[in-house]
């Protein structure tokens, strides 16, 4: 029997290895607070951004927003109801943006994926999902290919929202309200390198107000090639 080296399911030393390094980088970098649980590695930045810069990307949002998609089919039409945006990295003012979250976290370049921007009017909202893979499901041979399993994912905040709209980790118990211009990141596995059940997380519906937000996912392998 073979094992693939990737496999997305169990421990890894190498994706264990990320959980080290980063979280060790963001414990030393001053303004980044860790969430106070011990179950995930959950940390915050305000202000990662300016307010010019969040002007820029909702422009690029509004450009180029088309209804979000699924990795994984589901029966429910109200799963993922928001608009998402690719976010090309070598557009200047987007490079800016993802050069400094791949440098924040540590992690080279090349391990991110295509930035995407989220956008949530009243009414919308991405149910409770994981952010990691699972290889019993048909998307998997593409996203071996594509540098396997993600490891952190990094999200901005570019708007404030009037109501709703909260970041929501059940299993871990925490929340995290819309906040212009902060950064949230966490680590998708657990310290051996296997999916971290813990990392569970929902956008709640927007309430009032409109809600934009980026999302930035790191692979374990490289993405770019
Ligand atoms: O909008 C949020 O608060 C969460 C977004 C999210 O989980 C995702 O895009 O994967
Ligand atoms: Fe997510």
């Amino acid at each position: 029997m073979t094992i693939a080296l990737t496999n997305p399911d169990k421990p890894s030393p190498a994706r264990a290895r990320f959980g080290i390094d980063v979280g060790a980088r963001l414990d030393a970098m001053p303004g980044v607070k860790r969430a106070k649980i011990d179950t995930a590695q959950v940390y915050y930045m305000a202000d990662f951004v300016t307010d010019e810069e969040c002007h820029g990307l909702c422009f690029l949002i509004d450009k180029g927003r088309r209804p979000s998609t699924l990795l994984s089919e589901t029966q429910d039409s109200e799963f993922r109801t928001s608009e998402s945006c690719d976010l090309h990295r070598y557009t200047p003012q987007v490079r800016r943006i993802d050069e400094r979250i791949a440098d924040l976290l540590g992690i080279p370049h090349a391990h991110g994926e295509t930035m995407q921007g989220q956008r949530y009017a009243p009414g919308q909202q991405f149910r409770a999902h994981y952010d990691h893979f699972r290889s019993d499901m048909p998307y998997w041979p593409r996203m071996e290919a594509e540098g396997g399993q993600r490891t952190w994912t990094a999200m901005i905040y570019l708007s404030d929202v009037e109501e709703g709209g909260t970041t929501w980790f059940p299993q871990a118990g925490i929340r995290i309200p819309p906040r212009k211009r902060l950064l949230l990141a966490w680590n998708n596995m657990a310290a051996d390198g296997s999916p971290n059940p813990f990392t569970l997380h929902e956008g709640t519906a927007v309430t009032k107000g409109t809600k934009y937000v980026i999302t930035k996912w790191f692979r374990e392998g490289h993405w770019l090639r």
